[in-house]
């Protein structure tokens, strides 16, 4: 007839996407499967809150993209629904700092922002407190991305003030649950002594899902993204393998996503290997571009230099850095570990013929890859 259904292409008005909004980064799941123990850790914690106790406090820990930030979001949402139990999410990587973390906490409490000047640390947190106390609230408090706060040296101050919080202002419940998925980072260890004395916090570790596990949940969520049989069992057990290779559930919505905009392209109605070959290409990047949202206008400088000066010593690598920044050499340096420890680069000592050690820096990622991104966001 002409209308495109005979020969099995899509015409203009149709697609193969059900509902194109399941593969989006913020999207939460109906089923989350494979996390039953985690959640039961997670309410364990979280069970003292709902008596009007404080909660005990939660180290969440595990690789990207293994669900730590959805079980959270998931438990948040039943205490909201259920329960008087105040919930604040915060993203460290966009709030980095502790006054950050407060003007959310305040925010989130008052229905309104601080007023952007002028108002000190001490009178925000005074004014949380003071309320938390008169409403008789518990509130937990999630630092998602929490090693961002390591980072940037605030990470002691700020669980020092929330964890303390009820001493300077008696009667205030705060619990805070933290989740990092830089795994070289002792998160206990790393805290100042005044903080770890009252930090003794449950653990909790999110290991990453095996491939069946991995091919369970993409599935689920091909079901509900796509119309019926435009992803088959051959196609999406590719997808689970790609998946498995960094374990990052992100990467395997991101090709589920991009795949479907593959086949569309071609105006097929199903989903083929090649289209997710392809797609690959750019989805093993999630990881890398998730990274790059959270870097400042020098840090980026510096890794768009390293690109350039991929294994050369950590010493003429500053020279070109400081040309484009006129940033001093400490500051470099305190860039190159943050750097490191996102692992965007390696910084490695090597030996220098007869010149002693130094640090070499090499880039983690493909250069093309880094420089297109850094372009992009
Ligand atoms: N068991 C699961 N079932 C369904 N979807 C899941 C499950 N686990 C993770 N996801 C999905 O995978 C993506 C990544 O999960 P999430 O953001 O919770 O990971 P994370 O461990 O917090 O990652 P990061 O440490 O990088 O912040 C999300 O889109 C989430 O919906």
């Amino acid at each position: 007839m002409g209308d495109g259904h005979d020969d099995g292409m899509l015409s203009w008005d149709e697609s193969v996407f059900r509902d194109e909004h399941v593969f989006e980064i913020d999207y939460v799941p109906e089923t989350f499967k494979h996390r039953e123990s985690q959640l039961e850790s997670l309410k364990y914690a979280l069970r003292p809150a709902v008596r009007g106790s404080r909660p005990l406090n939660t180290m969440v820990r595990g690789p990207p993209g293994t669900g730590k930030t959805t079980a959270v979001q998931k438990l948040f949402g039943e205490l909201r629904a259920q329960t008087e139990v105040r919930t604040v999410h915060v993203n460290c990587q966009v709030d980095s700092t502790r006054y950050a973390v407060f003007s959310r906490l305040f925010e989130a409490i008052f229905d309104y922002e601080p007023p952007s000047s002028g108002v000190s640390f001490k009178k925000l947190f005074r004014q949380v407190a003071e309320q938390l106390v008169e409403e008789d609230d518990v509130l937990v408090v999630a630092l998602d991305d929490v090693n961002y706060l390591f980072y940037e040296n605030e990470a002691s101050d700020t669980l020092y003030s929330l964890l303390r919080a009820h001493e300077a202002h008696s009667g205030a419940k705060i619990g805070v649950i933290l989740i990092s998925s830089d795994l070289d980072l002792d998160v206990v260890d790393s805290l100042d002594s005044r903080v770890q004395s009252v930090f003794r916090p449950e653990e909790v570790y999110f290991p990453v899902y095996d491939v069946d596990e991995i091919y369970d949940i993409l599935h689920e969520r091909a079901k509900r993204g796509f119309h019926d049989g435009v992803a088959g069992r051959p196609e999406l057990e590719r997808v689970a393998e790609l998946t498995a290779e960094s374990g990052d559930l992100r990467v395997g919505i991101d090709l589920l996503k991009r795949a479907g905009l593959n086949a569309e392209m071609r105006a097929s109605r199903t989903v083929s290997t090649e289209d997710i070959e392809e797609a690959y290409d750019k989805s093993k990047y999630v990881h890398l571009s998730r990274s790059l949202r959270g870097l400042t206008d020098s840090e980026r400088t510096l890794l768009a230099v390293v690109a350039d000066h991929d294994g050369e010593q950590a010493g003429e690598v500053y020279e070109a850095f400081h040309e484009r920044t006129d940033l001093g050499y400490t500051r470099y340096s305190e860039i190159v570990n943050k750097l490191d420890r996102l692992n965007l680069i390696e910084a490695e000592y090597t030996d220098v013929d007869g010149r002693g050690r130094s640090r070499s820096l090499e880039l983690q990622y493909d250069a093309d890859a880094v420089l297109d991104r850094l372009e992009d966001v």
